[in-house]
């Protein structure tokens, strides 16, 4: 199945869960037989018939392999097992089961379909030499590669490549997703992601981020009561606008775009005027702030206002990630990469882990923005979205900032907030198709808007 709002794991909490599944007297072989039969049921839909080369490793992710190749050559498809190393353990079980054709690595045919189980969360250093040029002959000459639970190569955790990746055009992640399927080389390797749970019970506050459940403004409400943005424009007024316009298809009642040189808003709900703290729900900072004077002391006078923050754009690159500790009224913060490195340093690979520690030591949520998006908050829950790669053109991170601020001026909840524009901003984006410019993106917002309601 297509995990939807699933959670996301590290290596260690599957582990975990696996070893709490065996101390309720589930046992190894059963388990390792129910993801052979998982992984042979997707391998036998992608092969359509043509012949198979299940890789299979020395660990348990070989294991699953072998048991793999066992089920689809019962259904009669054609199969070779490649095999790396003496499977011991669990795996060493699954082998002996098998009495089909086994070849080594080096040895391995090519086919039109390979089911990569040649390291699973197990990889323990880089994959180099014989091995890494068996992968690259395979991979070149291959239609389709199913990875069982990982790509081969993929650091479980930060998702980084250690030595050669066998990229994937699909995995089917085992008990949970993990969170190296979501960062660095795992982002492109994964392929389409599909998992099966196994009956595994794993639970993490790191989860997919899921449809929000928006409701319709009720019967009582005014502009004021839906809730009043403010948008601090600055040397760049185009940047503002564009949040505007974002915030007020966002669903907030009323928007006020403040600034000396803010120019005419296009649209009715904006209006050009001071923000009034004593109406505004929240107040968005740094789209086109600029980094001069003005800009800082217009950042410092926000930073100690106790209203509700969105500091996007250059007011990242103005304020001090602990002196955001002092505020009183909650912040988020919408760095992509670059804004987040100077915040609060460059990330290890893991750039959830890297999320959650900033929105702790920030007290903000942190919605850190890249081909993967992740909201972080400072009780330690996240949510992970991948969105389109058509995202990447100038001016949609304004759209996001404006769209957050809209969802916080609505919900009053950081969090909650954050997330629900993370997935309009995504879906929107998927609906204005390829090659869409930031305006695009703020029109079909209402469209998204509709699908959750
Ligand atoms: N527990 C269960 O019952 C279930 C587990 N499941 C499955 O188990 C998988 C995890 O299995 P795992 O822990 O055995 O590790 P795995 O990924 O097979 O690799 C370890 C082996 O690879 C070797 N090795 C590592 N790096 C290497 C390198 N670069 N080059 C060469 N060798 C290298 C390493 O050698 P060592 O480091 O010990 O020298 C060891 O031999 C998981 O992803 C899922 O598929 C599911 O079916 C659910 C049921
Ligand atoms: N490769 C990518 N795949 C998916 N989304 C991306 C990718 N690169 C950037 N994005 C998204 O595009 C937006 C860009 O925001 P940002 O970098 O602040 O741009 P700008 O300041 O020009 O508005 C973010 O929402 C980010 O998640
Ligand atoms: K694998």
């Amino acid at each position: 199945m297509r995990p939807v709002d699933a959670p996301i794991v590290t290596a260690a909490e599957m582990r975990a869960a696996e070893a709490a599944c065996f101390a309720g007297g589930a046992s190894q072989t059963a388990l390792m037989e129910a993801a052979a039969r998982a992984i042979a049921r997707e391998a036998a839909r992608f092969a359509m018939g043509r012949p198979i080369t299940v890789l299979a490793g020395a660990g348990n992710n070989g294991g699953d392999a072998f048991g793999a190749a066992r089920f689809l050559a019962e259904q009669g498809f054609d199969v070779v097992v490649a095999a790396l190393g003496q499977a011991g353990g669990g795996a060493a079980a699954m082998r002996s089961r098998w009495s089909g054709a086994t070849v080594a690595l080096h040895e391995a045919p090519v086919r039109p379909l390979v089911v990569d189980g040649l390291f699973g969360i197990g990889l323990s250093r880089a994959i180099t030499g014989a091995p890494a040029a068996a992968i690259e002959r395979l991979r070149a000459g291959a239609d389709f590669v199913l990875a069982i639970d990982i790509a081969s190569g993929l650091d479980a955790d930060s998702g980084e490549a250690r030595g050669i990746v066998l990229r994937a055009d699909a995995t089917l992640a085992l008990g949970a997703v993990k969170r190296g399927h979501f960062q660095g080389a795992g982002i492109g390797a994964s392929g389409a992601l599909l998992l099966d749970t196994l009956g595994l019970s794993v639970d993490s506050p790191v989860r997919m981020l899921a449809r929000p459940r928006l409701a319709a403004p009720g019967a009582a409400d005014h502009k004021y009561t839906r809730g009043l943005v403010g948008v601090v424009a600055g040397t760049m007024p185009g940047a503002a606008r564009l949040a505007a316009g974002a915030a007020a298809r966002g669903g907030a009642g009323y928007v006020v775009l403040a600034g000396e040189d803010a120019g005419v808003p296009f649209d009715a709900v904006v209006q050009r005027a001071a923000i009034d703290p004593e109406r505004a729900a929240a107040v968005l900072v740094g789209p086109g702030l600029g980094r001069g004077d003005m800009a800082c002391t217009l950042c410092e006078e926000w930073l100690s206002s106790d209203l509700t923050l969105v500091l996007d754009g250059d007011a990242l690159s103005l304020i001090d990630a602990d002196s955001l500790r002092l505020r009183t009224a909650p912040t988020v913060l919408t760095p992509h990469a670059g804004e987040f490195a100077r915040l609060f340093g460059e990330p290890s690979g893991d750039r959830i882990a890297a999320a959650l520690d900033a929105a702790q030591r920030s007290g903000a949520v942190v919605v850190l923005k890249g081909a993967t998006t992740i909201v972080a908050s400072s009780s330690g829950e996240a949510r992970v979205h991948r969105p389109s790669s058509w995202l990447s053109t100038a001016g949609t991170g304004d759209v996001l900032a404006g769209l957050v601020a809209a969802r916080l001026a609505v919900t009053k909840a950081p969090f909650r907030a954050a997330c629900e524009a993370v997935w309009l901003h995504a879906r929107a984006a998927a609906l204005a198709g390829p090659a869409l410019v930031a305006d695009d993106l703020a029109m079909h917002i209402p469209i998204a808007i509709a699908e959750c309601l």
